[in-house]
């Protein structure tokens, strides 16, 4: 049982290594990520802010991990074009962007105010 759990772990940061090695995009959200925490640590944000800004990166890296699983997938199934191969792909990565819209309101919400705070 619990070398079944360890494995299954196993495959799962492995997965995260393949999302990281093979997609730009991840990097560069993981990259956000930690310009992010490093802007929370400076401008002092409370608990319920890091909780908000937890689930915000998390969300939109597991949507990052959700559309490359998809174009794997896709690209197995349907390696020629295809009309429906195509709008797979492009829902799921317009999922990427709605977190990603979503990500850049909350660092406004947050961060807006303490940085106004700073400058004005
Ligand atoms: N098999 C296919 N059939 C039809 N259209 C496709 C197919 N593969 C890709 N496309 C179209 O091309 C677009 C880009 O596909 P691609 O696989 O390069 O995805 P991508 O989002 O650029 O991936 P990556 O994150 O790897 O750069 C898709 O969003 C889709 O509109």
């Amino acid at each position: 049982m619990l070398k079944k759990n360890v494995a299954s772990f196993r495959y799962a940061f492995h997965g995260i290594a393949l999302l990281l090695k093979t997609q730009a995009n991840a990097r560069f959200h993981l990259l956000a990520a930690g310009v992010v925490i490093v802007a929370g640590l400076y401008l002092n944000v409370s608990t319920l802010e890091w909780a908000i800004l937890a689930l915000t990166i998390g969300s939109v890296v597991a949507a990052e991990g959700f559309n490359t699983a998809l174009e794997f997938l896709t690209d197995l199934v349907s390696p020629d074009y295809h009309e429906l191969a195509g709008k797979t792909k492009d829902v799921a990565a317009g999922a990427v962007l709605i977190t990603a819209f979503a990500a850049i309101g909350v660092g406004i919400l947050i961060f807006g105010p303490k940085i106004a705070a700073i400058v004005l």
